[in-house]
């Protein structure tokens, strides 16, 4: 699915009314009824709802979706922000002349936001907050930051119409006043800055509910964001041939693991078992071979006499690809051996954990890397390697030229992954929550990356389908064992590939 800037959505927005038989109330009405409708079918009737309703086209949709819920047998309590209906815009007017008289406005004289008002509110009334949307420009007016900063100080769970209020679309969303949503219901497509970690935090759960604007429109528009979705994976998954034989599905080596330091090895080998790739052989210390035989016999080994990197594996050329780095280590040795292996084999990496540290350590390494590889930092890791940036726009700017620089994939880890491109593309995830912020989640991910990468992906297929699977993962892990108890090894045993 694409991204669309702020400024493209209302483009779109004006195609779809000009091109299609609909005009802005209508589209205005379409976005509403599709939040009503998530409305009815995730929040009980006997909650109050209480929607605090700005001057624009957000404020217009609280109106419209005020309206609707009334109908639908809810108690709404309307704020406006403004009792001027002359500072309202077309939409917003139109929708409030529709209000049906019933719907309690906090103050019926003057229409008027009244922050007192706050304090009457029951705990589990709901707040609809469709005060700010796309919209927003520049710092915040007051009284906004005022209201959004009561607004969070109230125990109520916030629903956000399209964004938080006070988050703008893209970047500068640093040290903002904004909403703190428990969920947002966007229209149509997610805005990058729900992704990204400045701000995102702000939307909760992110619900993206389609209102058909123009496809015409959205297939031209140009952009370079594009978020990983379902759809986008069943492009990319490959059946498996009936005459298939583990010859033709490629041969994994994983070089991870240092004395101490197996269970990275056994976590990345569980994964790359779990990808489909016809063999998997670990590069690991003679004395830390043990669990990994116990726990996955179908791995096989190859056996590094050192209790940590520092022989190179045999006949380099069998494998398909390599992952490097799990619990390596960055013994001289181990970099030395690294930098050997490099200059040895043409085959696609995937680099993780200390094989990066030793790249940001060691500048000059970085031309030896197969073009075609993966990298997989962490922010902490992408600091080491590309140094530290002000906002996000910088340090998307700097994993692009990482990526152009290694005609390489960057996979930069956290909530909503994001997968650069060595074009520019930037994909975010979809799947994961943050049960999976726990040690050994990346070498889960560097395994299974690997696999699919040796099963005969090509680099920016397997980094996209590896981020989304093992997300998913994840989230089926959470349904299990709950965010605090599951961890990174129970991820391996829910990596199924069975996209519908
Ligand atoms: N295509 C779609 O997806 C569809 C989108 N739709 C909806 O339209 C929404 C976008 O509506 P929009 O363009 O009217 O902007 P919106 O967010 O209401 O903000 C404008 C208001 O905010 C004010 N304001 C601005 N900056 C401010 C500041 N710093 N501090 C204080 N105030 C500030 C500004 O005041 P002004 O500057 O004009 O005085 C104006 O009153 C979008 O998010 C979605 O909900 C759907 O209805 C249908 C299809
Ligand atoms: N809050 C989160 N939401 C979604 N995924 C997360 C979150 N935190 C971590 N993850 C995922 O978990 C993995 C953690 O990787 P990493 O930090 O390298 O862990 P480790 O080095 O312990 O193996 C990454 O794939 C990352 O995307
Ligand atoms: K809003």
């Amino acid at each position: 699915m694409k991204i669309l800037t702020g400024s493209q959505i209302k483009e779109a927005d004006q195609y779809t009314i000009k091109n299609e038989p609909i005009d802005s109330i209508a589209l205005m009405e379409r976005a509403s009824n599709a939040i009503a409708q998530w409305v009815c079918e995730n929040i009980d009737k006997t909650i109050s709802l209480l929607f605090l309703v700005g001057k624009g086209n957000n404020g217009g949709d609280g109106l419209a979706v005020a309206r609707i819920l009334f109908h639908a047998g809810y108690d709404c309590l309307v704020c406006m922000l403004t009792d001027k209906e002359d500072e309202l815009s077309e939409e917003c007017r139109y929708n409030l002349e529709r209000l049906p008289k019933y719907v309690r406005f906090d103050s019926p004289s003057l229409r008027r936001f009244s922050i007192v008002r706050f304090s009457d509110l029951e705990p589990d009334a709901i707040i609809i907050d469709a005060l700010l949307g796309s919209g927003v420009k520049g710092d915040l007016r007051e009284p906004l930051s005022e209201i959004i900063d009561q607004v969070n100080g109230l125990p109520n769970k916030v629903i956000s119409v399209d964004l938080p209020s006070g988050m703008k679309t893209e970047f500068g969303n640093a040290g903002q006043s904004i909403i703190k949503a428990g969920v947002t219901l966007t229209l149509e497509f997610p805005k990058l800055a729900m992704l990204l970690p400045e701000a995102g935090e702000y939307c909760g759960d992110i619900k993206i509910l389609p209102i058909g604007l123009s496809k015409d429109f959205i297939d031209k528009a140009i952009t370079e964001y594009h978020y990983i979705t379902n759809d986008l994976i069943k492009g990319i998954v490959r059946k498996r041939d009936k005459f298939a034989h583990k010859g033709i599905y490629g041969h994994a080596l994983l070089i991870c693991g240092s004395r101490g330091m197996s269970g990275a090895a056994v976590l990345c080998a569980g994964a790359a078992l779990r990808s489909g790739c016809g063999l998997v052989t670990v590069h690991l210390p003679q004395l830390e071979r043990f669990s990994l035989q116990a726990i996955y016999p179908s791995a096989m080994t190859s056996l590094d006499n050192d209790d940590c990197f520092s022989e190179l594996p045999e006949n380099l050329d069998n494998y398909s690809a390599i992952g490097i780095g799990c619990g390596l280590g960055k013994a001289p040795r181990t970099i030395k051996t690294f930098e050997l292996l490099l200059k040895s084999s043409t085959k696609p990496m995937v680099i993780d954990a200390d094989a990066l540290n030793i790249l940001a350590d060691n500048y000059e390494l970085r031309q030896f890397v197969p073009e075609g590889s993966i990298l997989t930092p962490h922010p902490g890791e992408l600091k080491r390697l590309v140094g530290e940036w002000k906002d996000e726009q910088e340090k998307i700017l700097l994993v692009r030229e990482l990526a152009a620089n290694l005609k390489s994939v960057i996979i930069v880890k956290g909530a909503h992954t994001m997968v650069c491109l060595p074009g520019g593309n930037c994909y975010f995830n979809s799947t994961g929550n943050s049960g999976m912020a726990k040690g050994g989640s990346g070498d889960v991910l560097t395994g299974y990356v690997t696999g699919l990468l040796a099963r005969g992906y090509n680099n920016w297929q397997a980094a996209i389908l590896g981020v989304y699977i093992h997300g998913l993962a994840g989230d089926r892990a959470s349904v299990r064992y709950g965010l605090e108890a599951m961890n990174s090894k129970d991820l391996i045993d829910e990596l199924t590939l069975d996209i519908k």
